[in-house]
């Protein structure tokens, strides 16, 4: 979490034993718990430089521990510390950092400060965090947050979550999506910006303003969405996940198919309990036994924290992502108790997406826009390298698999205009000379560096966490990885039949569009109450379509005169007449697969285009 400093950490004896940070002896004075107490302005320096590399990779800021040092024991005497601290201020005065003493600790030989340094960022610059909102229907998720980005509580009838109404369906540059999104903006010293004018909350004064901007993705409770929700956890890149539980309810519902979905995608989860303002404390206290219970079980393995103050805040905010530990909030709209300690964490927590602007762009796009005057947009998050103002990217796969060269015409992050995007951060982007109608989600804007190929076809390790009976070959169901989501077949898998808690190696082939995939990318498989997981391990890049249609005539041509049964592979198979009569062993097409299957025009189309 921001780039924390801690003296004797492998990242911290990477640098102190890089060349070019002076001999031995400069080294080890950042080893020692005195370091900072009264350093030779040659150690100052190298002191000011490791901050300074400490911030850049903490993409703004970094917390630094005052009086521990490698193999002593921790803590200094008041006045050791304090000089220590004046340095460390003096030093952050020298790089424009803010600095905040977030808490004290006495130890064996005194005392341990911790500080947030942080960048004061230009002000059409900020960091920013994404948090995927998600939890069971009445859980209290959009009067949360409305209570914290208008910041008036609510009256426990829903006042605050009208606030969120009004404004839930107009998206950057006044569009409308599926997944509402909000945001919350604190300054380099953590203080909440957002000042809601008349009860609107203008986006762009609110970037203007802050150093780190937490945008929240409000994803439905209800288990009709749930196709909204998976796709939410996959194509928006959270970098954590909020799961919501009323006290009172518990942990009811859709609760548990939440956590699930985070623990699936290794999205950091942290739990917030609401409304223990109305709810008897013995029923507040089986509730939280419950959540710790599902918490420490083998299917998720976390470690619990109870957050009861802000040195709690710090310890779960700096060790969430490199730990198991998961925070919960106990919290009431209501009567704001707890909401501080919920907003401080907020501010502590940072991107877990790496800004690799080194790398060749790759933009993953959410949603398409087409905005009056301003053409067609694409939204979505810049997964590595930088995208500036008149950039040439290539924008695919189309429905052969090709990628078009596009020009960016302007860039919006949170509805104001900039000038560049970095990795890591979400964006809308104006394109010169396209249709809207030829870009559809899960598409990509990459460097042409990438060269890159789009997929029919890739293999999957999966892990079956559901299913009612057993999964066979040409088994389809919907396909959600990165923002991609798309119905696909199983063409081919290492077992002959799966069953719920089953894993294979699976051979999959998506139904309407060739994609961009890469290996790695986590990959959920589901249809209905069917869930399956999995990690991309292997692809096949798009053969031309020419060379495609030919191998699979052939192949098909072989295989019907072997046995006179073989369809081309990417026809949907028809059961054989004995299956036919029972009803076929091929599960029934889903409700979502039909939304996704192309007409028989667009069959035709591809067939032409093939050919
Ligand atoms: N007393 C009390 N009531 C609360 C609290 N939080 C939410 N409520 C009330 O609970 C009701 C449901 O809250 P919502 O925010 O709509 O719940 P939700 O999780 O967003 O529900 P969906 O959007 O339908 O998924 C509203 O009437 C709120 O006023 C709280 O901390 N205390």
């Amino acid at each position: 979490m921001a780039g924390r400093v801690e003296m004797g950490s492998p990242e911290e004896e990477e640098n102190l034993f890089s060349p070019d940070m002076g001999n031995d002896v400069e080294m080890a004075c950042l080893t020692s718990k005195n370091h900072l107490v009264s350093p030779s302005s040659e150690e100052y320096e190298i002191i000011l430089e490791t901050i300074k590399e400490r911030i850049d990779e903490g993409q703004g800021e970094t917390i630094y521990e005052v009086g521990t040092g490698e193999g002593d024991t921790p803590g200094l005497p008041e006045e050791d510390l304090a000089a220590s601290e004046a340095t460390l201020k003096s030093i952050a005065e020298t790089l424009h950092l803010e600095t905040v003493k977030l808490r004290e600790r006495k130890e064996a030989e005194g005392i341990v400060s911790e500080f947030l340094l942080r960048k004061s960022l230009e002000s059409d610059d900020f960091m920013e965090v994404r948090v995927a909102v998600v939890g069971n229907v009445d859980a209290g998720k959009s009067t949360l947050l409305g209570v914290l980005t208008h910041g008036e509580l609510d009256n426990g009838r829903g006042m605050a979550r009208q606030r969120l109404f009004r404004h839930k369906h107009e998206m950057e540059s006044g569009r409308t999506s599926s997944v509402g999104n909000d945001i919350l903006g604190f300054d380099a010293i953590g203080n909440v910006v957002n000042k809601p004018d008349h009860g609107n909350l203008d986006w762009v004064k609110i970037c203007e303003k802050s150093a780190k901007v937490i945008t929240f993705i409000d994803l439905a409770g209800h288990e009709k969405y749930l196709k909204t929700t998976v796709f939410g956890m996959t194509g928006h890149a959270p970098d954590f996940a909020m799961l919501m539980v009323g006290a009172n309810a518990g942990v009811i519902g859709m609760t548990k198919e939440h956590l699930g979905l985070a623990l699936a995608l290794s999205v950091p989860v942290f739990v917030v309990v609401t409304k223990i303002d109305m709810c008897p404390p013995n029923v507040l206290q089986e509730t939280l036994k419950l959540i710790q219970r599902i918490l420490k079980s083998p299917g998720c393995r976390k470690i619990p924290v109870l957050v009861q103050n802000a040195d709690d805040v710090v310890c779960t905010a700096t060790n969430f992502t490199s730990e198991r530990m998961c925070p919960v909030f106990q919290v009431s709209n209501v009567s704001g108790e707890n909401l501080d300690l919920l907003k401080m964490f907020l501010n502590l927590l940072s991107t877990r997406l790496k800004s690799e602007t080194s790398a060749p762009a790759e933009f993953q796009i959410d949603d398409t826009f087409s905005v009056p005057g301003v053409g067609t947009v694409v939204s979505g998050t810049l997964l590595q390298g930088h995208i500036r103002l008149n950039d040439n990217l290539l924008l695919g796969p189309d429905a052969l698999g090709h990628f078009q060269p596009i020009v960016v015409k302007s860039i919006h992050r949170k509805r104001m205009p900039v000038r560049e995007v970095r990795g890591g951060q979400t964006a809308s982007f104006a394109l010169k000379k396209i249709k809207r109608s030829t870009i559809r989600k899960g598409m990509v804007m990459v460097s042409p560096k990438l060269d890159p190929k789009a997929c029919w076809e890739f293999e999957s390790e999966i892990l079956v966490l559901h299913h009612p009976t057993t999964i066979s070959v040409r088994y389809q169901a919907m396909v959600h990885v990165g923002s991609v989501r798309q119905t696909a077949t199983i063409m081919s898998m290492t077992k002959e039949h799966l069953r719920t808690g089953d894993k294979a190696q699976v051979r999959f082939r998506f139904i309407k569009n060739p994609e961009y995939l890469k290996t790695d990318m986590k990959m959920v498989f589901r249809e209905g109450r069917t869930k399956a997981i999995g990690n991309i391990s292997r692809l096949y890049p798009h053969v031309s379509a020419v060379a495609q249609n030919t191998r699979q005539q052939r192949a098909a041509k072989k295989a019907q005169e072997a046995n006179h049964q073989i369809n081309p592979a990417n026809e949907p198979q028809k059961p054989s007449k004995k299956n036919r009569r029972r009803g076929g062993t091929k599960p029934p097409i889903p409700e979502e697969a039909k939304e996704n299957m192309p007409s028989t025009s667009q069959m035709n189309g591809e067939v032409t285009a093939q050919a």
